[in-house]
């Protein structure tokens, strides 16, 4: 059977032959003018491919562990898919008017529900995320609860950011630059379209309310976003000292991999610091797996990060009162606060995690990175708590290196990291455990990571120097190519 990522680019080969996705100069509804137009309102056309569509849309809402006691198409080009996701699911359907009857019933909604019920949105295209929106305010004013939207296209253009800020979490099937990807692999356009693509979606992010994120059109002076912007000017940015390092050392190894070295045994672990080292950025261990630890595997492992150039992350996950995560950071048999440069904190305690780290290192250079989306299926980061997690992180700039998360409208700042785990070259999920892939072009372009985390990947690997040399080469040229859009303009 094939696979999910081959039947979806079966389907975006498809839309483009039957020229539902075109590339050209057409002007949008927002005003500016766009190399690309999604016009998915053709598919009726051609039933086969529109129930593709809707079976992967279904696949991947499972995939992404999203239930809900209501489907809404919003007119028109996904209510035929709402519906055929309806139909597979047995999920019922309501439907939002455009505009509200005159006569009758009045009704903005059609279709039976009760108030309190959860409903997720369908949508064929998102650019800025505004008819979402609309749509979330009607469902809301008669009732429904949403926190999801299900689209087939992300233009990037940032709709996941602006949903994502009004509670609304935007999961998309696939995203402008997958849809460049893969007609690219399949040699149905050249590199001056992927190109003028680009360097489009760079420069044109969109408010709901039409105004534009970046001025248009650009111009030498404008000052480009945390994805285009190269890491050597980043580090500038970057209040936390190990950030400002951290991103120095992944320009002058042009490495933006991190490995995960889940390993049981000191013997194993110091064999990967030596054979991945020379190309990573950052280390990452789980040190507490360790099961013949002692004090001497971390003078081995603080020998092998100076001679390889790497940094060392501890991904501990702090998550408790400030008081008891101060002694976990420090004392204890790991004394985790001398030796990382970096660990890893749930926010969920509230602010009172991040003072309690620091009220344990004064004087050392450290930081650490809030985890606020998990690459797990079915975690419960919600939109909401990725929101507030990210206002706890404002507050503490000198310590906060950066964000473990899993979409690129989370963070903005450039000063920020962005780390990304959920990273293997063949996208084979792990069944029951849970942990989800993406491929290292599309965790650096679609999901905006500026470091990528590989574990099984590499240590898993008959060469695992070898694989750390693929995954570097292949991470390093994806983040090249993010920034290069914006280079000549
Ligand atoms: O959301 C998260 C946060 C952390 N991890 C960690 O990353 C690695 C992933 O290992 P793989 O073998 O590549 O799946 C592992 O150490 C996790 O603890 C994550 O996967 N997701």
């Amino acid at each position: 059977m094939a696979s999910f990522e081959n039947k979806l680019k079966d389907v975006i080969i498809k839309l483009h032959e039957i020229e539902a996705l075109k590339f050209g100069m057409f002007k949008m509804k927002v005003g500016i003018e766009s190399p690309v137009y999604v016009d998915l309102r053709s598919v009726i056309s051609y039933p086969e491919i529109l129930e593709n569509i809707a079976d992967l849309m279904w696949e991947f809402a499972a995939l992404r562990n999203i239930e809900c006691d209501q489907l809404c198409g919003v007119p028109y080009a996904a209510l035929p898919i709402a519906a055929l996701m309806s139909s597979r699911s047995k999920i019922p359907m309501v439907m939002r008017r455009k505009e509200a009857k005159k006569y009758g019933t009045k009704k903005l909604i059609e279709g039976k529900f009760n108030p309190g019920d959860n409903c997720v949105i369908v949508e064929d295209v998102v650019t800025s995320g505004s008819s979402v929106l609309e749509t979330v305010v009607d469902l809301h004013s008669e009732g429904l609860n949403v926190t999801s939207v299900l689209v087939v296209v992300d233009r990037e253009q940032g709709g996941s950011h602006n949903l994502s800020e009004k509670g609304v979490a935007m999961n998309s099937l696939c995203t402008l630059s997958k849809i460049l990807q893969v007609l690219k692999e399949a040699g149905q356009i050249n590199q001056d379209v992927v190109d003028s693509v680009r360097k489009y979606i760079a420069a044109s992010q969109i408010h709901p309310d039409g105004t534009f994120l970046t001025p248009q059109p650009r111009t030498e002076n404008v000052n480009p976003s945390r994805l285009t912007l190269p890491f050597t000017a980043r580090a500038d940015q970057a209040v936390n000292p190990v950030a400002a390092k951290l991103l120095k050392v992944m320009v002058s190894k042009q490495s933006n991999l991190c490995v995960a070295a889940d390993v049981t045994s000191a013997s194993r672990l110091i064999s990967l610091a030596e054979s991945a080292g020379p190309y990573v950025c950052l280390f990452k261990t789980h040190i507490d797996i360790v099961e013949d630890f002692s004090p001497q595997l971390i003078q081995d492992l603080l020998a092998a990060a100076q001679k390889h150039n790497f940094l060392l992350m501890e991904d501990r996950k702090f998550a408790d009162i400030g008081h008891t995560v101060s002694l976990q950071y420090s004392q204890g048999i790991h004394k985790i606060s001398s030796w990382a440069d970096l660990v890893t904190v749930h926010p969920i305690p509230g602010e009172g995690v991040i003072t309690g780290l620091k009220s344990a290192v004064t004087n050392l250079h450290r930081g650490c990175f809030l985890v606020v989306e998990m690459s797990s299926a079915g975690n419960l980061a919600s939109p909401n708590y990725v929101a507030s997690s990210m206002e706890i992180s404002k507050k503490h700039p000198d310590f906060v290196a950066g964000i473990v998360c899993q979409t690129s409208g989370t963070v903005q700042n450039p000063g920020l990291l962005q780390l990304t785990p959920g990273v293997s070259l063949d996208c084979q999920n792990d069944g029951h455990l849970g942990q989800q892939y993406n491929s290292p072009e599309d965790i650096v372009m679609s999901r905006g990571a500026d470091i990528a985390v590989v574990g099984r990947g590499i240590i898993q690997a008959t060469d695992p120097a070898q694989a750390a040399q693929e995954y570097r080469a292949k991470l390093w040229a994806a983040y090249e190519k993010r920034v290069s859009s914006v280079k000549n303009v």
